[in-house]
């Protein structure tokens, strides 16, 4: 950009945010942004943007204007928050909805258009751009992973990203395995000759409640690509399992593959990878029709994207109950409190991923025809 356009940009985007601060009319605000102020303007002191300032001083007018005129509903100030962080801290819904709506909208839109194949867009958030082994399938697949135990005596499964460790797979997600299991199994009507898919072995936790149903799956279907986890079920035993087959590759490989379209369909599916991004989440929904028996058939994922702040995990819970709604999925959810508080040690010295005092637990059911 040129210095002097730049300079222009920086001096009327301030102006605009501390016209918003000192509560100016709309009118003068609407004058500002036509005379070129700019909406995606962030200020030098926090970081704020203009949707961020109309949040802080809970204008409702003012934040529906400034999103039909096209604000960044996604931008995150200094501190990592973003406009509806601050509409949530004020406990102000009408204003939290109007951004969240934005959100979901946007990603809506962007998703549809991903679909075109000419499209080339990369979306605001909800798409990984991340090439180390947490955001890239390709780098994690070939990095060696390591299984350990912190010192809570909790296993965990890490992988090294950039010399920074980086949980696959932690302890402190057991009850969230366990009562997913209860919520997938109990009460359904084929209880006593379940067959269960499984996508992404991890620690086997998810595995071992299956296994440990007062009836085990019949056919319980493990799909898992990583060589140093296959070898680790190797060590556990559980090539040698009743009723368990392990598919050696990712979910993409077989997706299509006579093992999980020929046999009838599952009546349990569950999917819990790493690396990939919600657009992968998404095109497995697109196969559940495929692959689950019918209408009594249950399906479950590892809800966590977007997890360490509580706007875009509320954003990611809507888009993929929207989505799955799409393929004709009802989904129930309900929260798991997984607080804690920070003494308990419970990510040592891995990167932190969850933050939130409640994982939305789903639970989804093909919509009888
Ligand atoms: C978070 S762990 C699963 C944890 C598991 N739910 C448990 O209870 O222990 C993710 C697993 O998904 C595997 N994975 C990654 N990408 C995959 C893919 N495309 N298809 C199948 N599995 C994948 C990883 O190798 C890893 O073992």
């Amino acid at each position: 950009m040129d210095v002097n356009v730049d300079s222009l940009a920086t001096e009327l985007g301030e102006e605009l945010i501390n016209q918003i601060l000192a509560d100016a009319p709309i009118q003068d605000i609407l004058k500002l942004l036509d005379s070129g102020a700019p909406i995606w303007y962030q200020n030098s002191a926090e970081g704020i943007s203009p949707l961020h300032a109309a949040a802080y001083i809970q204008n409702l007018d003012l934040v529906k204007m400034l999103i039909d005129k096209g604000a960044v509903w996604n931008a995150v100030n200094y501190l990592k928050h973003t406009a509806g962080d601050i509409a949530l801290s004020f406990n102000n819904e009408s204003i939290y909805t109007v951004i969240r709506d934005a959100g979901i909208r946007s990603e809506l839109v962007l998703g549809l258009l991903e679909r075109q194949p000419e499209a080339n867009l990369s979306s605001l958030i909800l798409r990984a751009t991340d090439s180390t082994a947490s955001g890239s399938s390709h780098t994690f697949l070939v990095s060696k992973l390591k299984y350990s135990v912190n010192e809570n005596g909790e296993h965990v499964c890490s992988v090294d990203v950039d010399g920074e460790e980086v949980g696959v797979m932690m302890g402190w997600e057991t009850d969230i395995m366990r009562q997913t299991v209860e919520k997938l199994c109990q009460g359904h009507s084929k209880s006593n000759d379940l067959k269960v898919l499984n996508i992404g072995f991890g620690l086997g936790i998810i595995d071992t409640f299956f296994q440990e149903l007062p009836n085990p799956p019949t056919e319980h279907v493990i799909i898992e690509p990583h060589p140093d986890v296959l070898n680790f079920m190797q060590e556990q035993g559980w090539y040698e399992r009743n009723g368990v087959k392990i598919l050696e590759g990712r979910w993409q490989d077989f997706i299509e593959s006579d093992d999980l379209t020929k046999n009838g369909g599952f009546n349990v599916v569950y999917t819990d990878t790493f690396s990939e991004d919600y657009s992968d989440l998404r095109k497995f929904f697109d196969c559940l029709p495929d692959i689950l028996a019918d209408s009594n058939s249950r399906f479950g994922f590892f809800n966590g994207l977007g997890a360490t702040n509580a706007f875009f995990y509320d954003i990611y819970t809507r888009i993929s109950e929207l989505h799955l709604l799409g393929v004709g999925m009802d989904v129930r959810w309900s929260d798991v409190d997984v607080g804690f508080d920070a003494d308990e040690g419970r990510w040592g010295k891995s990167r932190e991923y969850f933050s939130q005092p409640f994982y939305r637990l789903p639970i989804g059911k093909m919509k009888a025809s």
